[in-house]
């Protein structure tokens, strides 16, 4: 009778036999070493510790698929073969353990499943039914509990349950022995594993977070996403409040319509009847916004009519407003704009609630408008639709305070919320700089309570508040949700629909605030005109400069003069040689001012930029280039001066290639495996994908192989590997043009 030793199961499972020999252990069943053949119970123990610990990842693989189909017969193993099981492509299969030099990382499937001798491969079948069948013979339940199992046994199988499978965090992308390593697994596990899905991966290389999951959970582990914050999201306090820290808060109400329609006159109405009303010192301040009581209520309007600004601010993440008046003009009906505010209304999610303006004015009709609305999916309620539309007369005053419990109607109705009890978060309404007060920023409080002594990030711009004035002018020291306030102690003037937040840590917003700079910086960088040499080529193409301005600083006058003269030889037909300025001394920061403000470079001949000027230079991107020697400032201009010339392009057909195959590679995409019909493909060529004579791509060549090496072209008659740039969707058949453009000397 065939004995299953403790050493051959803990390689089919992939697991230490001495994990093994410890389990039947702990179990008190018996003392085994790793040489031990186990008995049927012994399996049975074993078989089931693993399955509540699922921790296994071929276990099951162990049980027959269909049991009742297992023949019952004895099969004669003369040799004890030591076994593993190895998964080939989708399968499992038993290998000789002693074909083991067998290195899995270098060899492909195919080679492993030659090197499997077919005697080996029906022996790891044979054995797998075996185990099973001894197990129906003794009436056993296959991979269940003994059923004369000891009390003791019993409890602590079930202690064992709770052993859960480990959990690991996944962030978007982990190097295989980062993954492996939060699995408690040997790298060359996951590297098994990853083969055998057809990935190549080394210790170092990245996962996207599919693959790792896939993995993860292949090798019995759940997982969930790792969500790593940037120092922003440590900053900014963005938990979500619990439902009982809420409290109601005031509507924020834009008004919007087309132009003419009465915006301005319905603001100004609504602020003049309703803020002095029962209001101490109540005379308005423009601070952007500003709220009215009505009855024991408040409602705060943004005082910037339109839509623009609304989107403009929405379009920088702020999401400001709860409903949108939409003045419509009695006696013009729906126009243009009219139509643009329902939209942007509409893309916010902002309620909506209709004044039809100018019910006094000669030629009103109301329900021209109530007809107008329903065609753009507005129904009046009265319609029986339940959109509200009120008439009013922002000229008379009539019906005003209609149309502002109406806002409160759907304020109610939308159950606003707020959390006054934690540090402030809202918008920038508007900013700017104040010749005696500094930069001052109207804010609308969204969450929280701001106070005066907060430390503030707005965009770019930090700093504790030092003043706080409410939209009546008056000075106060706090301001809770809905309620917009002037601030003053801004290091820079925020823009308006900057999202603020109140922090803590001094150091940390700093941080953020010089990133958040360097950033803008790059993105103006990007779109920069400001002239140098690297660029002005560039620059001439776009047609941005047919005059190249340069500052000229040097040791003595006679350089500067030697310098002015020489340079302005380098004119040319296309582009002219302007000395703005030139004079002795080192390049000042007024040096940089005037060519950051010409659009100018600066050369230096054997001076140097003071600190204050290298500075400034840096910051207005201004070029200042330092020469010891003429010669080398005239070239240096020379060679881009040449770029200046325009250039002439010509495209060049230089080969077709045929898409024979295409494979997906992770993290890469689509390869094609391609044939060199005629001429030749390089590298860095343009391409065209032809599909059935239609060119249904152009774009270029992300890599060229040849096997497994990049090469620089391949030729007609060859066989290459190919992508192309931000381009997967590469067919079988497809004709791939490739071509370069050629300059055409002039
Ligand atoms: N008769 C009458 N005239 C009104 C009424 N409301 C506004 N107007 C007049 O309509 C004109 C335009 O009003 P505004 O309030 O400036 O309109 P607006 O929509 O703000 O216009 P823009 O700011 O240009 O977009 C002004 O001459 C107002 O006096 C009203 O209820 N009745």
């Amino acid at each position: 009778m065939e004995k299953i030793r403790a050493y051959e199961l803990s390689k089919a499972f992939g697991i230490p036999s001495k994990e093994i020999v410890k389990v039947l252990h702990d179990y008190e069943v018996s003392t085994k070493n790793h040489m031990s053949a186990l008995s049927e119970y012994e399996l049975d123990v074993i078989f089931e510790y693993y399955t509540q610990k699922n921790q296994v990842p071929d276990f099951s693989m162990y049980e027959p698929q269909k049991k009742e189909e297992v023949e019952p017969v004895e099969p004669e193993i003369t040799e004890e073969i030591p076994m593993e099981e190895i998964e080939i492509g989708r399968k499992v299969r038993m290998v000789d353990t002693r074909v083991n030099t067998v290195d899995l990382d270098r060899i492909d499937d195919e080679k492993i499943e030659e090197l499997i001798p077919e005697n080996v491969r029906e022996e790891g079948g044979k054995k797998k039914q075996k185990i099973n069948q001894k197990k129906k013979q003794q009436g056993k339940p296959q991979n269940a509990r003994s059923k004369n199992q000891p009390e003791d046994l019993i409890k602590k199988t079930e202690k064992k349950k709770k052993v859960e499978k480990l959990h690991i965090l996944i962030p978007e992308t982990i190097t295989v022995g980062e993954l492996a390593e939060r699995m408690k697994k040997p790298a060359a596990e996951v590297i098994k594993k990853l083969m055998l899905l057809g990935i190549m991966a080394s210790v170092n290389e990245n996962l996207d977070f599919d693959t790792a999951s896939l993995i993860a959970e292949e090798l019995g582990c759940t997982f969930e996403k790792e969500i790593i914050l940037t120092d922003e999201e440590k900053l900014f306090n963005d938990v979500e409040d619990a439902p009982e820290s809420l409290k109601p808060r005031s509507p924020v109400v834009v008004v919007m319509g087309h132009v003419d329609h009465g915006k301005t006159s319905l603001l100004d109405c609504i602020r003049n009847t309703n803020v002095t009303e029962g209001e101490f010192g109540g005379i308005t301040q423009h601070i952007g916004a500003y709220r009215v009581r009505v009855g024991d209520k408040k409602i705060t309007f943004l005082d910037t009519p339109g839509h623009e600004a609304f989107t403009a601010m929405r379009a920088r993440g702020a999401l400001v407003t709860d409903i949108a008046i939409l003045v419509v003009a009695a006696d013009d009906g729906i126009m243009p704009q009219t139509i643009e505010a329902i939209n942007h209304a509409r893309a916010a999610e902002v309620s909506i609630i209709v004044a039809i303006n100018k019910i006094d004015k000669e030629g009103a009709n109301p329900d021209r408008v109530r007809q107008e609305l329903t065609e753009h999916g507005l129904v009046p309620e009265e319609w029986g639709g339940d959109t509200i539309c009120v008439e009013v007369s922002a000229k008379k005053g009539t019906n005003i305070d209609q149309l502002l419990e109406m806002v409160l109607l759907v304020a109610e109705m939308k159950e606003l919320k707020a959390n006054p009890d934690r540090p402030a978060k809202g918008t920038v309404i508007e900013a700017q700089l104040d010749k005696g007060r500094g930069p001052v920023a109207s804010v609308l409080v969204q969450n929280g309570t701001l106070r005066v002594g907060d430390l503030v990030v707005a965009g770019t711009a930090m700093g504790h508040v030092r003043a706080m004035n409410d939209d009546k002018g008056r000075s106060v020291k706090k301001a809770g949700p809905s309620i917009p306030v002037e601030i003053l102690g801004l290091s820079e003037v925020p823009e308006g629909g900057d999202v603020f937040y109140v922090v803590e840590d001094e150091r940390k917003a700093r941080a953020v605030v010089e990133n958040r700079k360097f950033k803008e910086k790059q993105e103006r960088q990007k779109k920069t005109t400001t002239v140098s040499l690297d660029n002005l080529f560039e620059q001439i193409e776009a047609g941005k400069m047919k005059e190249l301005s340069i500052i000229v600083k040097a040791d003595v006058q006679g350089s500067v003069e030697a310098v002015r003269q020489s340079l302005e030889r380098i004119t040319n037909d296309e582009v002219r040689v302007n000395i703005i300025h030139g004079a002795v001394g080192a390049v000042t920061e007024s040096d940089v001012m005037l060519a950051s403000a010409s659009n100018a470079i600066i050369v230096g001949f054997n001076v140097r930029p003071t600190n204050g000027a290298a500075e400034a230079a840096a910051d207005a991107d201004v070029d200042i280039r330092l020469y010891r020697v003429i010669y080398d400032a005239i070239e240096d201009i020379e060679k881009a001066m040449k770029g200046m010339l325009e250039p002439v392009f010509r495209e060049a057909v230089i080969g077709h290639v045929e898409i024979r195959t295409t494979f997906k590679v992770s993290g890469v995409g689509t390869i094609g495996g391609a044939y060199v019909q005629d001429g030749k493909i390089q590298r860095g060529s343009k391409v065209r994908v032809v599909r059935d004579g239609i060119v249904i791509h152009e774009g270029e060549l992300a890599s060229l192989k040849r096997f497994k090496d990049d090469v620089k072209e391949v030729t007609a008659g060859y066989e290459c590997g190919l992508s192309i740039d931000k381009y997967n969707d590469i067919k079988d058949g497809d004709i791939i043009e490739a071509y370069v453009m050629e300059q055409i000397e002039a």
